[in-house]
């Protein structure tokens, strides 16, 4: 039993888990996706990773809280860029932000984000980050975030937030507007060259808007689109059926409620980005087909294409994260589509030299940049490194 010492009643439960999350995805690469998943990110795990990293418990969080960990931490990492040239110019000087212990850096993050984008009251905010910096770290830190929030809500309240002028050549342009709209400065060169730079500006406010997510309805298990659409309106949650795509249907809001419900639980159906979806109807999955997936880890894609095959075939999932193909197994089981899939532990590069496999499709999804995901995926933004090449080689026999 733990010692109720070590629970702290006073400190925001949403601001406190928050600020673990954005450390564990700063300092521990954690996806921010996968924290989300009830059962793995929160509840007593995740109170153990609050407690190890803050040295104290909070209560647990509600529904709210959770929706509202959800909102911060992806809104913080989504707008990274804008806060931080917000907190530095509103630090002493530049070494101060540069060396800022990172908790620090994250809670001010937190305030930041939750003034300036979510217009909370300020004064909560104020108070609450304050007190949580006070606990976490020491007093004089949380002097520190006072000093910076009331100096930023006086700022905000005079239309005067310190950000950076669109002006000067291409690439001064370029380090401005990276600011202002939260992304790698390369990407905007390359999007103002491509598409000029209003339509550049349109592209990013769209991928740092809130997200809107779909969910595919799991045929493995024998649910229909129709099922789903029932289940929805028996819990009132708005939706739309995908138009691209037979077994998906789209959701702004409501998604607590699903989970809620245990549709997801019951693996009824799976949260799936429609992009992800239409790779799947490209590979064209078939009953007693042979498919090698060669990044295959956590399988969104292997599941789709698995309840497409009807129990016939086998799917080679192969991903060099054993941790995250381990969720691919569980979850396959819990979509009764296990029964066609292989799950292999292994480094492509290697595996690629020795191996036997014959199959009829390859879908190589490797590690990417994101780009097209960037509104829901916000992790990608820190990533913004790799490239994603999705391929399908219809009728390939040697992989
Ligand atoms: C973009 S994710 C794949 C997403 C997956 N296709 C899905 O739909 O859920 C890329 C995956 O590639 C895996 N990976 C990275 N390098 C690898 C390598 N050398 N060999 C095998 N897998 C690798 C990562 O562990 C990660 O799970």
């Amino acid at each position: 039993m733990r010692k109720t010492q070590k629970l702290n009643l006073h400190v925001s439960p949403h601001r406190a888990v928050s600020a673990v999350r954005l450390m564990r995805i700063e300092m521990g690469g954690a996806f921010a996706d996968l924290l989300n998943e009830k059962g793995k990110g929160s509840g007593d795990n995740e109170m153990g990773y609050v407690e190890r990293t803050l040295g104290f418990r909070t209560k647990n969080l509600d529904d709210r809280d959770l929706r509202l960990v959800t909102d911060i931490v992806g809104g913080t990492i989504r707008w990274r860029r804008y806060l931080d040239y917000l907190i530095g110019s509103l630090c002493h000087d530049d070494k101060a932000f540069r060396s800022m212990e990172p908790l620090l850096l994250q809670i001010l993050r937190i305030g930041f984000y939750e003034i300036v984008k979510l217009d909370m009251p300020s004064y909560a905010v104020v108070d609450e980050n304050v007190r949580l910096a006070k606990v976490s770290l020491r007093p004089g830190a949380g002097n520190m975030v006072n000093g910076i929030l009331r100096k930023l809500v006086l700022l905000k309240e005079s239309n005067s937030l310190p950000l950076p002028k669109l002006e000067g050549d291409d690439r001064a342009q370029a380090r401005a507007l990276a600011i202002l709209y939260s992304h790698p400065v390369w990407m905007v060169r390359r999007w103002t060259k491509h598409l000029g730079q209003e339509k550049a500006i349109k592209l990013m406010m769209w991928n740092n808007d809130d997200p809107s997510f779909s969910l595919r309805a799991n045929s493995g298990k024998g649910v229909t689109r129709a099922d789903l659409v029932m289940q929805f309106n028996m819990l009132k949650v708005p939706h739309e059926l995908s138009s691209h795509l037979d077994h998906f249907v789209r959701v702004k809001t409501g998604l607590q409620s699903i989970i809620q419900a245990g549709l997801l639980k019951q693996g009824l159906c799976a949260v799936q980005d429609e992009s992800a979806g239409l790779i799947v109807s490209v590979v064209n999955p078939q009953p007693g087909d042979s498919i090698v997936d060669c990044c295959a880890a956590p399988g969104g894609k292997t599941l789709y294409m698995a309840s497409q095959m009807h129990g016939q075939g086998m799917l080679y999932a192969i991903d060099i994260n054993k941790g995250r193909l381990r969720i691919l197994k569980e979850t396959a089981k819990l979509h009764q589509v296990d029964g066609v899939i292989t799950t292999i532990p292994s480094d492509l590069r290697t595996f690629a030299e020795s191996c036997q496999l014959k199959s009829d499709k390859v879908l190589l999804d490797a590690p990417c940049s994101g780009l097209g995901v960037l509104s829901k995926v916000v992790v990608y933004q820190l990533i913004c490194l790799k490239i994603l090449v999705a391929l399908n080689f219809d009728n390939t026999k040697d992989v």
